[in-house]
Formats: structure tokens, sequence, C-alpha cells
């Protein structure tokens, strides 16, 4: 399958309701099952990698397939180590290519019981639950923030809790703190001991209700919208279609000033592309305003999930740029890296990358195919952050769109809503 999408002709003025986050609906699932909870858990999400984790936490199945899930992976690997009972957790063929070694050896070394059922290092897993009697371990911080986050939320059922001691450059630290910060709202307690120590007292966690926020990273594709929107506005010379454009609003509904996820850092970077951010009863407002920068530079290794978004945002908008940071994209969904580098060829963008770890372009041009087809490699975030692209650039195609199920199922339908045509 494949989607045609084009921007409206008319002025854009979006009231969005954003998915939940599914960082924050994965978390709360996972501790509220640790607490035995019978309390609602308010505005889960109901993207595919909530889905997989409620149907992994529901009835106990032996085989448990969580597909995409990055977050379901680990967090479960986990829990599974600490919950009586053997099961088998496996994923989709890129699942089982997205290391997981630092998580295993790190609970193996507090005792759990963890068999590699194909190749060593990956999914799937073979698991046997118990209570695990280790309680200081160190492990490596600078791959993936999920295997911490995973050690912190079973920290607290463990008899002596945990003391983890983090070594390297730590990435994705945001989602460190937001484990923090969820564990907490759960009624226990844990938290930086040190520079790069986390100690988690013992004495579990209490059923609470809980609501989830919605999704900042989702938010990024709005911001995007408005700001290539701006970018035309700036192209056009006719003194009424710029004084539309200048009126345009988009709101997104669910989120807050004093937000849990890092990537409300998103909001700051925009204001810096021409986008201002007000916040509301109901969420945030976004309009027009000010002159972007002619070039950005960010270090990204706090905001992985939004480098698609700036990366495609830049070029269209002609800001050269360099991100760093960013060695993690190698092992998401796709190696998020070379598809950017080679979708935005398509384009006519000679996007760079150096040492694996930055992203560059300094506005180096290439031949653009005539009708270019988006390949989206399995990737949520290739689609949407690439969407936003038709109002640059009219009629583009992106292939295998229901991608976007995995943190926005709504995505192509919020498209509609807001004034684009999103054709078969
Ligand atoms: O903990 C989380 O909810 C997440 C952590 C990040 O992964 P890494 O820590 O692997 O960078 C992020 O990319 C992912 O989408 C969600
Ligand atoms: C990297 C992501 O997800 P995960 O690692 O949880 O699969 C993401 O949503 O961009």
């Amino acid at each position: 399958m494949r989607y045609t999408v084009s921007a409206p002709d008319a002025p854009l003025h979006a009231g969005i309701q954003l998915p939940a986050s599914k960082s924050i609906s994965n978390r709360a699932l996972i501790l509220h099952a640790l607490a035995h909870g019978k309390q609602t858990l308010h505005n889960l999400s109901d993207c595919d990698d909530t889905r997989v984790m409620v149907r992994a936490l529901q009835g106990s199945p032996e085989h448990i397939d969580i597909m995409a899930a990055g977050t379901a992976m680990r967090f479960l690997t986990a829990y599974l180590s600490v919950t009586p009972g053997a099961r088998v957790i496996t994923g989709t063929q890129r699942m089982q290519q997205r290391p997981i070694r630092i998580l295993v050896d790190a609970l193996r070394q507090l005792g759990a019981d963890i068999k590699y059922t194909a190749n060593e290092g990956f999914p799937p897993l073979h698991i046997t639950g118990s209570e695990l009697q280790g309680n200081e371990i160190s492990l490596a911080g600078n791959v993936s923030s999920q295997y911490i986050s995973a050690l912190l939320m079973i920290g607290a059922v463990l008899p002596k809790g945990l003391h983890l001691h983090l070594t390297g450059n730590i990435i994705s630290r945001p989602y460190i703190n937001l484990t923090l910060q969820l564990i907490h709202d759960f009624g226990g307690d844990a938290q930086w001991s040190a520079e790069n120590t986390i100690t988690v007292h013992p004495g579990g966690y209490q059923d609470v209700p809980f609501t989830v926020e919605s999704d900042w990273s989702a938010a990024s594709y709005w911001y995007q919208i408005l700001a290539l929107r701006g970018n035309e506005k700036r192209r056009m010379k006719n003194e009424e279609s710029l004084k539309s454009y200048e009126e345009e609003t988009i709101e997104l509904s669910g989120l807050f000033p004093h937000s849990y996820q890092g990537d409300s850092r998103g909001a700051e970077i925009f204001s810096r592309l021409g986008v201002h951010t007000e916040y509301t009863e109901r969420g945030v407002r976004l309009t027009l305003t000010g002159t972007p920068v002619t070039r950005l530079e960010e270090d990204m290794v706090d905001i992985p999930d939004l480098a698609q978004t700036f990366v495609v945002t830049c070029c269209l908008m002609n800001i050269p740029f360099r991100f760093t940071g960013l060695q993690s994209l190698k092992i998401k969904e796709t190696d998020r890296i070379t598809a950017l580098i080679t979708e935005l060829h398509k384009l006519g963008y000679a996007v760079r990358s150096e040492q694996d770890s930055i992203l560059l372009w300094n506005g180096e041009r290439c031949p653009a195919e005539s009708a270019p087809l988006i390949a989206t490699y399995e990737d949520h975030r290739m689609a949407m952050a690439f969407a936003p692209a038709c109002i640059t650039l009219p009629q583009l195609m992106i292939d295998e769109p229901q991608v976007v199920s995995k943190s926005y199922p709504g995505y192509w339908e919020d498209l509609k809503k807001a004034g684009f045509t999103v054709c078969h």
C-alpha cells in the first residue's frame, strides 16, 4: 500500500487530539502490574506498542510476541524475570536484530534465569521468573536507556532494592528520569544517588489511579507542519495569501508545560524555526512567529526520537544543520541514519553522516527524483516525518503508511481532519 499526500489550499486551523504517550503508557502498565493494581489507568495509548504490552500482561501467556515495541521487549524482559512462570518473548525480524545482551547480563547478575533461543545477545528469550537476590550492578549507559528503565522498575520489588552504576556517556537520559518520575507516582522510592548511580529502595508500589499525558514525540509532526507552512508563506509574494498563512494555528490537546517527557524540548527548538508555543488550558496553541535561524546545531543525545522530524524539516526549510548525539539511531526500528540519508537523496538533499552518530547538511543539493516514493522501513517515524514534506513537494508518496500504528494510529485521519488530502 502507498498514500499520496497533499497539503490543504485553505489556511490551516487544526484542532488535534494527540495520541497518549507510549513511553508513559508502557511504564504505567509495568508499574501497575507490579503493584497488582486494580485502579484504572486513564488515557492509555491505543498504539501497537501499548497493545502488545496490555496483551502480554493479561492472563499470563506462555508465548509473547511484542512485535516491534522496544520498550515492551526491554521492560517485559525485566518484569518476567521477577514474575513466577516460564515464558518465551519474541518480536519482529527487526526486533530480533535489536541488541539486548546488556540487559540480559545485568539481570543474570541479579540471579535471573534467561536463555537465548536463537542468537546470543538478541531476542527471542526464554525467561523463567523467580525472586532475584542481587542488589548492585554496573551496566553500560551508552547503548539504550530502556535497559536502565527496565531494571529500575523492578528494583523496588527486589528484597534488597537496587543500586545501578552506569558506565559510559549516558544516552536518552530524560527517559531514565521519566522512569524515576513514574516510580514516584506509583509510590516507589528511587533517585540519582551519585553522578552515575541510581538507587531504588525496596518496598514495592501502590495501586494508584493514573492518567497518561499526550505524546510530545507525536506533537513534533504538527510543529513540523506549521514550520513548513511558514516556509511556504515566506516564499509567497502575494499579500493576501501571506496574511492567511500568518493567521494559521494548530491546537494540540493533552500536553502540559512541565512535561515528564524529554521530547517536550522540541517546542523550544521549533521556536528557532518560527513556531511559537502558547500553553492553554487544554494543551498548546501553535502559531507562526519571527524569522527562523539560518543554521541549526543541536546535540540530540537526549531526544533521539526527534531526529527525523528536525532533519526533514531543516532540509525542506533550506536550513543547514549539524545534529550530534545520534549514536542510538542505528539500532532503532531501522537504521535511521541510513534511512534518512537514502530518502532525502530522493528529494534532492545530500545529507551526510559522520562517525555513525552525527547527521549534517551544508545546503548541498543532488538531483531529485521526479515522483519520489518515500520508503518507510517499518519505521513509524519515517512515515510521519516525511508526510509533512508534501507542503513543499506536492503529491508526495509514502510507502507502507500503516507503519504509523506503532505509536500514532490516527496520524493519517488527523492529517485529513486538518485539511490534507490522503489518497490510496
Ligand atoms: O524509554 C523509552 O520510552 C524510550 C527510550 C528511547 O530509546 P533508547 O533509550 O533506546 O534511546 C526512545 O528512543 C524510545 O522511543 C522510547
Ligand atoms: C525508538 C522507538 O521505539 P522503541 O525503541 O520503543 O521501539 C521510537 O518510537 O522511535
